[in-house]
């Protein structure tokens, strides 16, 4: 069949309203009209092509880099983009680049930890870009100390970064503050002296996130001006002497609060869209299997199938909608701190910590699933997966590794259930340690596979499960007399209790959001099936935490898998709408395996041709290498 859209079938078989539930994945019916109109525009101008990444030199890929960031630019002032519309143009140009840390770190360090004089400065200037920052805050080696190794921006374009150090006066150490420092020439670019600044190398994958200048930093009696030093939380007067504002000194890392809780919303976006490229090519891709003669069996069918993406569909919902939750969360927290109330900002850095963790881990493992799931093709550059990839996997550590920001979940944690004894209730996230007595000795009430669709069943299984882990290494920690040692010695169990604390948080999300008004015919109930499929399939893997806990039987964990597989069935003919919610262009999907038509095998045949190699029928090399081992070969042959 040429031409049409070979998945016109899948499409009708859809239970609910599509076009509503791209609202619903969108967040509103605003931000969906921003996010159509501009991928739509991205992907109509071919100055964004981003196809011939994985072809170019590093030199040919970063200058192509510059251009088509210089010309996103060009286009926002034309067009006189919001910088909501700004922002998402960005996105759609899918090509990490300097850009990503001058929007997304520079200038909130800035607006987070800069007095109002400091953000009156630097702040038009950076967003007119006539200064173009970075973040530079990781180290070569260990200390604050030896070479600033890795922000991105820096080793090529940033003309400025804010740079973290130690502040010391009068002999006195300070410990980490946060400086806006001029690196190079604003004339031409060349660096400041004392300065010395250069990428870092190739990293991993071809184009990938070699578009990226990361780079090294080093000072030679390089003079930051005092009105530099970002002074919110502290203060150095012109006499040399220093004071603290009256707020958390933590408040110095909280621009790392905002990105991780954007990376949570940015992992949705790469998982859907690893999982619309299978989803879809699941649905085109035909195997033996038929009976009576009829055409073959479409993979997707196949329960093995079903039961590696179906989970990774639901969790890409589950990962939206508790990102939506943490931009609350975190917008919430800014109105309180400039209040002065400081009460939540320890519960919104384990949240964005813990989620940054948890979804970034998530996705990198769902990415390299599809890859699987598509087969060989997977593994061609045209299925797109392996730029998707090799491009989020770094999102497991950069903004704090995973296994480091699961460790201070577990530290927020069991500090939360010390408070206990003192009588102070907890609130938010960890409200259910408040019932930590029930949740001690609770019973699951699961009789037949039906049970587990209750929320109160899903909610009461997964409280239990992470109450017991957390109160179990509390007692442990608890046998040791240095603290800090026995935190040490118990880091792997501290770590398994923060991942079921997140997964926790994230379940009941998915449940909170199923409780508000969500308009659209079936709308509800497909994400109701999706919330259920996260939770059992969170549930199956990790049985072996719900039963050494006690908080289910083995019949139960046997139930929840019957009951997974009834689900998998309900989502199946509605599998190809439920990624065509996600209103992706296939511009942006990059994929020729999940191209929107599913005409998936004439264009990777068309595509395999325009590959540089099949430019001459015999290749460059052929008469220096092959003819002449052909020929000793054929003289060998006759002797
Ligand atoms: C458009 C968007 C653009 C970009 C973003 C989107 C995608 C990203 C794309 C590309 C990647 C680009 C950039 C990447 C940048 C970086 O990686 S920047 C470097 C980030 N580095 C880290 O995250 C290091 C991880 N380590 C930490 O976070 C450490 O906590 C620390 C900050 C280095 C401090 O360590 P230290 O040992 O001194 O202290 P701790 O014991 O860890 O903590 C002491 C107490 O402070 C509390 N704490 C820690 N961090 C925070 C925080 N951020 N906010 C609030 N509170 C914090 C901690 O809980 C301790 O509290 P206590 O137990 O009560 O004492
Ligand atoms: C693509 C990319 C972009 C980046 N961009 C920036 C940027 O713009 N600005 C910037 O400042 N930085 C940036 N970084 C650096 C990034 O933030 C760090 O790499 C990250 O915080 C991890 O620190 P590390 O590399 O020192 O890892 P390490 O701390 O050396 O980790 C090595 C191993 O040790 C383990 N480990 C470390 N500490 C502990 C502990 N206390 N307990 C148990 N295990 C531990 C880790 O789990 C890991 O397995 C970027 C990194 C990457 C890969």
């Amino acid at each position: 069949m040429e031409g049409g859209d070979h998945l016109a079938h899948e499409r009708k078989k859809a239970q609910f309203d599509v076009e509503a539930m791209k609202i619903v994945w969108a967040g509103s019916r605003h931000a969906f009209e921003v996010s159509d109109r501009i991928s739509k525009l991205v992907a109509s101008d071919p100055a964004f092509r981003k196809d011939n990444r994985p072809m170019l030199s590093r030199k040919e890929l970063f200058k192509n880099t510059l251009r088509k960031a210089a010309y996103a630019w060009k286009r926002i002032i034309e067009l006189r983009l919001s910088e909501e519309e700004a922002s998402k143009l960005r996105f759609y140009v899918d090509e990490p680049a300097f850009t990503d840390l001058h929007w997304g770190m520079f200038l909130p360090a800035i607006k987070g930890q800069g007095t109002e004089e400091q953000q009156q400065k630097w702040l038009p200037l950076a967003y007119k870009m006539q200064i173009i920052g970075c973040y530079a805050q990781t180290e070569l080696g260990h200390g604050s100390n030896s070479s600033k190794w890795w922000p991105g921006g820096l080793g090529k374009i940033s003309t400025h970064a804010v740079v973290y150090a130690r502040l010391i006066t009068d002999g006195q150490d300070h410990g980490v503050h946060g400086f806006i420092v001029q690196l190079r020439s604003l004339d031409d670019h060349s660096p400041l002296p004392g300065i010395t600044v250069g990428d870092i190398g190739m990293k991993f994958g071809n184009g990938a996130y070699n578009t990226m200048d990361n780079g090294v930093l080093r000072f030679d009696h390089v003079r930051i001006p005092r009105d530099q030093m970002l002074m919110k939380v502290s203060q150095v007067s012109r006499e040399g002497k220093y004071s603290q504002s009256n707020v958390p000194r933590q408040l110095v890392y909280g621009t790392m609060v905002f990105v991780r809780q954007t990376i949570v919303a940015d992992a949705s976006c790469a998982l859907s869209r690893a999982v619309c490229i299978a989803t879809r090519y699941s649905a085109v891709r035909r195997q033996f299997g038929s009976q009576n003669g009829g055409p073959e069996t479409q993979v997707i069918d196949y329960k093995t199938q079903q039961s590696r993406l179906f989970p990774l569909l639901a969790s890409a919902y589950a990962f939206r909608f508790v990102g939506e939750w943490l931009k609350w969360l975190y917008t919430d927290v800014t109105q309180r701190l400039q209040a002065n109330d400081f009460s939540t900002l320890p519960e919104a850095h384990a949240c964005t910590a813990g989620l940054k963790s948890l979804t970034t881990a998530a996705t990198a493992d769902g990415i390299e699933e599809c890859r699987k799931l598509c087969g060989g093709h997977g593994y061609l550059c045209s299925s797109g997966l392996p730029e998707l990839f090799a491009v989020y996997v770094p999102a497991c550590t950069y903004e704090g590794d995973n296994t480091v920001l699961l460790l201070q979940v577990a530290r927020f944690l069991v500090k939360t259930l010390s408070q206990l004894g003192s009588g102070k209730q907890p609130v938010g996230t960890t409200a259910y340690m408040g019932q930590v007595e029930h949740l001690m000795q609770c019973h699951c009430n699961v009789q037949k596979a039906e049970d587990w669709l209750k929320p109160a069943v899903i909610l009461e299984a997964f409280e239990a499960r992470s109450a017991r882990m957390s109160v179990a290494c509390a007692k442990n920690l608890s046998k040791f007399t240095n603290p800090e040692e026995g935190f040490a010695e118990l880091s792997g169990d501290l770590v398994e209790a923060a991942i079921a604390h997140c997964q926790l948080i994230i379940v009941s999300k998915f449940i909170e959001k199923l409780q508000q008004d969500i308009p659209g015919k079936g709308v509800k109930q497909q994400l109701g099936v999706l919330c259920n499929i996260y939770a059992l399939f969170l549930l199956h893997k990790h049985q072996g935490d719900f039963l050494s806990t006690g908080c289910i039987t083995p019949k139960q964990a046997y139930l929840a898998n019957e009951q997974l597989r009834a689900l998998y069935s309900q989502a199946r003919p509605n599998a190809i709408a439920l990624v065509d919610a996600f209103n992706y262009t296939d511009h942006y999907l990059g994929s020729i395996l999940g191209c929107y038509d599913g005409n998936v095998y004439p264009k990777l045949y068309e595509a395999a041709w325009k590959d540089p190699l099949n430019d001459s029928v015999v290749p460059d090399g052929y008469r220096e290498y092959i003819w002449p081992m052909l020929k000793q070969q054929l003289r060998t042959a006759r002797l």
